[in-house]
Parts: structure tokens; C-alpha cells; sequence
């Protein structure tokens, strides 16, 4: 046993590492290969109002499906009026910590929150030396925000000298870049893009800069940068004041994701996007009568309770046979839209755009209300071109939306963080934008030369390629295609082309259910 003096450990007796008996040794090694889950080690301090901290990485991580062990660096008195204590755990009982979990357990990765000593940070970096870990995440917490101090300034010497350089990613707030920066004014995202730059020259890998302090906007901006490429990575605003706990939680997301394999880039994406939709879903609680309340992170929970009004997430296998109707042919036909979009679902389409230029606002609520009954009870997702007015009217499950219609970042903040969001892209620059601005899918095309849509540059089977390697979002190509050529384009050799998007070889035809059907087992036989 080892006995550690001071603070609030004084009386916690430990397991020396040493004494690990080796008789259960193999058992343990045995379970651990059969059932390891992903391990996030978080170093960080505790939070009593569960907001923030230690207890916001517990939740973050279980919501992510990552098993988190923790290193309590101190214990804080908090609420959501603000900090009314810190009780800094004694420099040789993190040091415990670090060592019963590092020597034991397999961690993934370690993301660290509050360090309240540079004593803290060196420990840190001699124990992840001795026990290394596939990645490192540090969300450089110095001040709380209700504006508490939580590290005292000598930190910024750690953090420069020893922690960042081995760090894969930092993920400072404004106010904590301008710190590390030596007290830089930070006020717009040129500002970020510069803060993000110069943070990386310190040592880290990737730097993500979080703009949520800037002065209101639409977006939440934040900026990324690898060490070769800047993005802007934008979600909606929420207007909440459920927003303690921010900060952690993205970090342990991003750490979370890392642990279970994914690369940095779209670890961060998710992670964002988790913050993003957790924020919607805890925007009307009230936990706390001060200025600054929790999120709720089991928003997962909430939405199978809410099941019948919110659609399940975006599944991109559903672009494989993606039916587009068309009000010309569905008149031409003498059919009703209700009928097409039936007949395209029996015949195997995957999801249904209702693509309607010449309908009046009124009638094509009352088309699109009564199309989303019928893809509803099918469980087909509906997605509603151009229009963002009447997806949120009729409870539509996203959008299309072309380069000179509404902006994706514009219709994401509209439409919140869950609903299905298309773009069509032509380009490498379109398709990277779409996925910064927080689409879902990109519609690549035309590929061939079509009637359907008048003065539309055809890009190629060798455009759509070019496209779809570039692309870090699924695609759905468009544009020509039918039974005589879907195979060859399914067959670019691009894993993220998931589908064809379809208009009149389903809907110009005599029987759109037998033609959906003929297209549908084609590509069923595609590799
Ligand atoms: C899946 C899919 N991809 C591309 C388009 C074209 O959208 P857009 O460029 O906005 O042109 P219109 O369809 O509005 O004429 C699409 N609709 N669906
Ligand atoms: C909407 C659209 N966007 C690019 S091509 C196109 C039309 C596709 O129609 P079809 O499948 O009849 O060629
Ligand atoms: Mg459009």
C-alpha cells in the first residue's frame, strides 16, 4: 500500500503497482484481447455541478460508446453561478493515479483538462513517457467560464515547453490562445487563422482554435490546421445557456473518436458535431439558477424517446438508388406525386428527393406533407430539393441544395444539426466547402448529358472520380444515368461513391416501379 499526505487524498490508501499479482495476470490479459473496448484516460479536474470536467468527459466518452478511466487533478466547489473553491490533489497523488492506470490498463489516448500546476504538467509528461499512448489531446483549460482561475500562469511554461510538443492536437478557446500567444488580441477568424499557425509552431500536431467567444454571428466558427491546411469549420449557433461543459466535452469527443480509430480530421468533425446536437437537445433545460447551465450529453437517449419526431441519423448507404421526381413527367404521365414517389419505394429506391420546380409554395406542402407520411411508414428518408421553408414545414427529413441556392452553412443553421443536408458539387473546392459548411452528402454531376436539367456542364465519369477521391463526403452521382450506365458508374473505383441519383429513367418511364426495380437489382450486383 501507498500512503500519500495532503489535500483531500490524504487518507486514501492506494494499490502499490508493484504489488499486481502476477497469478491473475494471464486472465487478465486474456479478457483484455477478447473484449477491449476503446480507452480515453482524462486528466482533468472535478466538477460538483457535473457540468464541465471530469464528470462532462465521463459522459462525453460513455455517449461515444469509449470506456474512460480518470486522473483527478483537483477538486472544485462549482455550480452554474460560477467557482467557489479549488482543492489542488497533492503533485504525488496524480502521480499515483497516473501510474494505477497507465501501468494497468490499456489507454488509447489521454486527453487532458485542468492542470493546476506546472508540477501537474511535469509529472504528466514523465508518466507519458514511461507509459506511452497512441494519442495525446490537450484542451489547454485555464479559466472557467464564469471566468475562474483554474492554473496559475506558470502552466504556460509547461504547456509551451513540455506538453504541446507531444501533443497530436490542442484545442484552446479564444481567450486561452491569446494567452498562450502572450496576450494577442483574437477578434475575428482572420485572427484565428493566424492564432492556429502560430499555436502549431509550439509543437502540437494539429491545433483546433474554438471561436465561441466571437462576437455573435450566425456560425459557431472554429479553425483547424494540420500543419499544412486551415479550415473553417462551421456549425449553427444555439442559443442556449446550457453551454458549461463545452470545451471538455469536445475534447473528450475528439479523444473518444481517436481512441476508436478514426484520424484527426473527422474525429474533430464528429466531435463538433456531437457539442452541436447536444447543445440543441439541452437548449431548454433548466439545471441551476446561475448564468451558466450543463449540457446534457445522452442526447441519444432522448432522441429514441423522441423517435417519432426526429428521423434516425443519416445513413449513407440509403444514396444507393436515390429517386428524384420530376412535376413535368409526373404530369406528362397523367400520375400524382404520391403515386410516383409509392411506386419508386416498392420498385427499391433508397430515399426520395422531391425535386419540384413548377408547384406553387401551398400545393407542394401538401404534397411534400403527404409524400413524408408515405416515406415515413416505409422508413425512406425524404429529402426536399431547393426548398429549406418547406422541409421544416412538412417535417421533411433534409435538403438538396444546389451552389446558387440557399448556402449549406445557411440551411444547416435553419435546420439544425440532425436534418439530412445535400449539396450539389461539380468541383474538388465545392465538394471540401460543402463538407466544412456541415453537409451531409454531396450530388456529383451531371456525369452525362441529360434533358432533365437545361445548360448543365457534364463533368464525366473522370470529373466524378476526381470528385469523389477528394471528397470527405459520401457522394451520390447525377446526371444521364440509367439501366445502360449505372454499373459503369458505380464501377470509378471511388469508395465513397454510395449511389446514383436518378430522374428520368425512373419517372419518364410507363411503369416507375418496374423501372426502379430493374435499376435497383443492377446495382445490387455492384461491387
Ligand atoms: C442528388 C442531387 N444531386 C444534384 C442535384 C442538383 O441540384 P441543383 O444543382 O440545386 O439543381 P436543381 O436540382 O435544383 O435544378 C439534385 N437535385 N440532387
Ligand atoms: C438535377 C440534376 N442535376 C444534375 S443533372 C440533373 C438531372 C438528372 O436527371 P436525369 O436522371 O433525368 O438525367
Ligand atoms: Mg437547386
Amino acid at each position: 500500500m501507498v500512503y500519500t499526505g495532503g489535500g483531500l487524498s490524504s487518507k486514501i490508501p492506494v494499490e502499490s503497482t508493484s504489488s499486481s499479482s502476477s497469478r491473475n495476470l494471464g486472465l487478465v490479459v486474456a479478457m483484455t484481447q477478447k473484449h477491449r473496448p476503446p480507452h480515453v484516460l482524462t486528466v482533468a479536474g472535478s466538477d460538483s455541478g457535473a457540468g464541465a470536467g471530469i464528470q462532462a468527459d465521463l459522459k462525453a466518452c460513455a455517449a461515444l460508446g469509449v470506456y474512460c478511466s480518470t486522473v483527478i487533478t483537483a477538486v472544485t466547489a462549482q455550480n452554474t453561478v460560477g467557482v467557489q473553491g479549488v482543492n489542488a490533489v497533492a503533485e504525488d497523488f496524480v502521480e499515483a493515479q497516473l501510474r494505477s492506470v497507465l501501468s494497468d490498463m490499456q489507454v488509447d489516448v489521454v486527453k487532458t483538462g485542468m492542470l493546476p500546476s506546472i508540477g501537474v504538467v511535469e509529472i504528466l509528461c514523465k508518466s507519458l513517457k514511461e507509459f506511452p499512448v497512441q494519442a495525446l489531446v490537450v484542451d489547454p483549460v485555464m479559466v472557467s467560464t464564469s471566468g475562474d482561475v483554474l492554473a496559475d500562469s506558470s502552466i504556460l511554461v509547461g504547456f509551451r515547453g513540455e506538453l504541446f510538443p507531444m501533443a497530436d492536437i490542442v484545442t484552446p478557446n479564444l481567450k486561452e490562445a491569446s494567452a498562450l500567444l502572450g496576450g494577442v488580441e483574437l477578434k475575428t477568424v482572420a485572427d484565428m487563422h493566424f492564432a492556429a499557425k502560430a499555436i502549431h509552431d509550439l509543437g502540437p500536431r494539429n491545433v483546433l482554435i474554438k471561436g465561441g467567444d466571437l462576437p455573435a454571428s450566425l456560425d459557431a466558427v472554429d479553425v483547424f490546421f494540420d500543419g499544412e491546411n486551415c479550415y473553417e469549420l462551421r456549425a449553427s449557433r444555439i442559443n442556449t445557456r446550457n453551454t458549461h461543459g463545452t470545451g471538455c466535452t469536445l475534447a473528450s469527443c475528439i479523444a473518444a473518436e481517436l481512441a476508436k480509430g478514426s484520424l484527426m480530421l473527422p474525429a474533430v468533425q464528429v466531435a463538433k458535431r456531437f457539442v452541436e446536437s447536444a447543445l440543441d437537445y439541452s437548449k431548454d433545460i433548466v439545471i441551476g439558477s446561475g448564468p451558466q447551465g450543463p449540457l446534457d450529453h445522452f442526447l441519444k437517449l432522448k432522441s429514441s424517446v423522441n423517435s417519432s419526431s426526429r428521423g434516425a441519423a443519416f445513413n449513407p448507404s440509403s444514396l444507393l438508388l436515390y429517386a428524384v421526381t420530376d412535376s413535368g413527367m409526373t404530369k406528362k404521365w397523367s400520375r400524382s406525386m404520391t403515386d410516383v414517389v409509392k411506386a419508386a419505394i416498392e420498385g427499391g429506391a433508397t430515399i426520395i428527393q422531391l425535386r419540384e420546380k413548377d408547384v406553387e409554395t401551398r400545393e407542394f406542402m401538401e404534397l411534400a406533407k403527404a409524400c413524408g407520411e408515405i416515406c415515413r411508414s416505409r422508413g425512406i428518408p425524404l429529402v426536399i430539393n431547393d426548398r429549406i421553408d418547406i422541409a421544416l414545414a412538412c417535417g421533411a427529413d433534409g435538403v438538396h441544395v444546389g451552389q446558387s441556392d440557399m448556402p449549406t452553412r445557411v440551411a444547416r443553421a435553419l435546420l439544425g444539426p440532425e436534418k439530412i443536408i445535400g449539396v450539389s458539387c461539380k468541383t474538388v473546392e465545392q465538394a471540401l466547402q460543402a463538407w466544412a459548411d456541415g453537409a451531409d452528402y454531396i450530388g456529383c454531376g451531371g456525369v452525362f448529358p441529360t434533358s432533365t436539367k437545361a445548360n448543365n456542364l457534364t463533368i464525366g465519369l473522370d470529373g466524378l472520380k476526381t470528385v469523389c477521391l477528394a471528397s470527405k463526403l459520401p457522394v451520390v452521382a447525377i446526371g444521364g444515368i440509367g439501366i445502360g450506365n449505372a454499373l459503369s458508374v458505380m464501377d470509378i473505383g471511388a469508395p465513397n461513391l454510395k449511389g446514383v441519383a436518378v430522374v428520368s429513367a425512373l419517372f419518364d418511364r410507363e411503369c416507375v416501379s418496374s423501372e426502379t426495380r430493374k435499376l435497383s437489382d443492377l446495382l445490387s450486383t455492384a461491387k
